[in-house]
């Protein structure tokens, strides 16, 4: 673990998931289970036929065989009768399997004529059937606390009988975009456009605002947010610049900060502290920077406010297409494209650029103590799934 896996670890410390509340599953998409889930019913619902065809006691089935051919079933209805012995019952993919039979044999290996049917081969016993709770048993753990509702995993818990559950209340973020050249729109707000939209994406209710280069202004709007929200975001005013407000507007309210500076590039001037505990993260204004810190820091973080068992980006050790590196002593950060072979290519590398983030499919983490690495170098690449919002 390096310099900068201790940093996150810290800043991730104490944050415990939000309040949970019950949810039908209707209005549970996207928020995080916050207790494992049991399945109601099983799944499949009942033993089935796996393929249209006829039911059968494989013991009459040892190879070729002529049997009656008795009535039908269908999904839906009920298995009815047992199965006679030396009797075939015409079901479809779906219906349950009636009593007495332990094997389907499909439709295109049997002939039906003359109330006879003829069937090509032997049975296997539990060939083509699906039993009742092979996929989930009934009672048996559906989904585990801590996992995403995706569409999914919802239908899981639809298939299992589950109406309703227990998930993390949505986190409410503030997010403050600072600047005088941001609040006049000299310089677009897009890294309030990138946050809001990251943020709403882990399910948040976001609260943006903009604020100038004011002390005051900046300590009231952060006291504002810290009355309403579950967490505060900063965009800018971060480093050393005679207008870099934020932590003297965190330390006007009461806020204490733990982390000031990160040993990684873009994103070094990376703010984190407590503030009627609750977590401030105050990201460096220059875009790429604002988004790298965000993934590396905030979004974990946040994750674990919303309940999320799965915190960290997915990632996989591949081979850099082109020769890429920085100087030892901090870890680089690099927006990447991964290629159709496998290779991660990285896009820019300029602290203030919006290209990079916009194109890439990956952010490359090269370790603090390398130098610069050749094209084929396997190198840590966080996975940036699609998140659309
Ligand atoms: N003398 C030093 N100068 C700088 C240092 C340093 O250590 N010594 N650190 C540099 C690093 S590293 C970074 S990163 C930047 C970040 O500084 P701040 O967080 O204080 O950001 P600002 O100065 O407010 O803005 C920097 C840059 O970003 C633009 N910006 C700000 N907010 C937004 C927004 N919401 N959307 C888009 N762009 C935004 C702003 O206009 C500036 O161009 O500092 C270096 N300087
Ligand atoms: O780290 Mo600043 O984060 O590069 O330009």
């Amino acid at each position: 673990m390096d310099k900068l896996d201790r940093i996150r670890l810290a800043v991730m410390e104490g944050l415990a998931p939000l309040p949970t509340e019950r949810a039908p599953l209707a209005a549970a998409g996207g928020r995080w289970l916050a207790h494992p889930v049991a399945a109601v019913r099983p799944a499949p619902p009942e033993t089935c036929s796996a393929m249209d065809g006829w039911a059968v006691r494989s013991a009459d089935v040892h190879g070729a065989a002529r049997l009656r051919a008795g009535r039908t079933i269908f999904a839906g209805e009920l298995p009815g009768a047992p199965l006679a012995p030396g009797e075939a019952i015409r079901i479809f993919t779906g219906a349950p399997l009636p009593p007495g039979a332990d094997a389907v044999v499909r439709e295109e290996a049997a002939r039906e004529a003359a109330g006879e049917v003829e069937l090509r081969d032997a049975a296997r016993p539990g060939e083509n059937v699906r039993l009742a709770g092979e996929d989930v048993a009934a009672g048996g753990l559906a989904l585990d606390a801590g996992r995403r509702l995706g569409p999914r995993q919802l239908a899981l818990l639809a298939a299992v009988g589950v109406e309703e559950v227990q998930v993390v209340r949505r986190p409410r973020v503030a997010l403050l975009s600072t600047g005088d050249e941001v609040l006049s729109g000299r310089t677009p707000d897009s890294n309030g456009v990138a946050l809001a939209g990251a943020l709403r994406a882990l399910g948040a209710d976001v609260a943006p605002e903009r604020v100038g280069d004011d002390l005051d202004r900046l300590a009231a709007a952060l006291e504002r947010a810290l009355a309403s929200a579950d967490a505060v975001v900063t965009i800018g005013g971060v480093s050393v610049g005679a207008h870099d407000h934020v932590r003297a507007a965190v330390e006007r309210a009461g806020g204490e900060v733990r982390v000031h500076g990160v040993p990684m590039k873009p994103g070094k001037p990376f703010l984190f502290a407590l503030a009627r505990e609750k977590p401030v993260f105050g990201m460096p204004g220059s875009p790429s920077a604002c988004l790298v810190a965000f993934e590396v820091f905030a979004r974990p973080a946040l994750l674990a406010l919303a309940g999320a068992a799965r915190r960290f980006r997915r990632a996989l050790a591949l081979p850099l297409a082109e020769p890429a590196g920085g100087r030892p002593g901090r870890a680089r950060f690099l927006w990447a494209a991964v290629e159709d072979d496998g290779r991660v290519r990285p896009i820019g590398r300029d602290a203030a650029q919006v290209r990079g983030p916009a194109l890439a499919d990956a952010l490359v983490r090269l370790p603090e103590a390398t130098g610069e690495l050749p094209a084929g170098a396997p190198v840590e690449t966080w996975l940036l799934e699609e998140e659309a919002r």
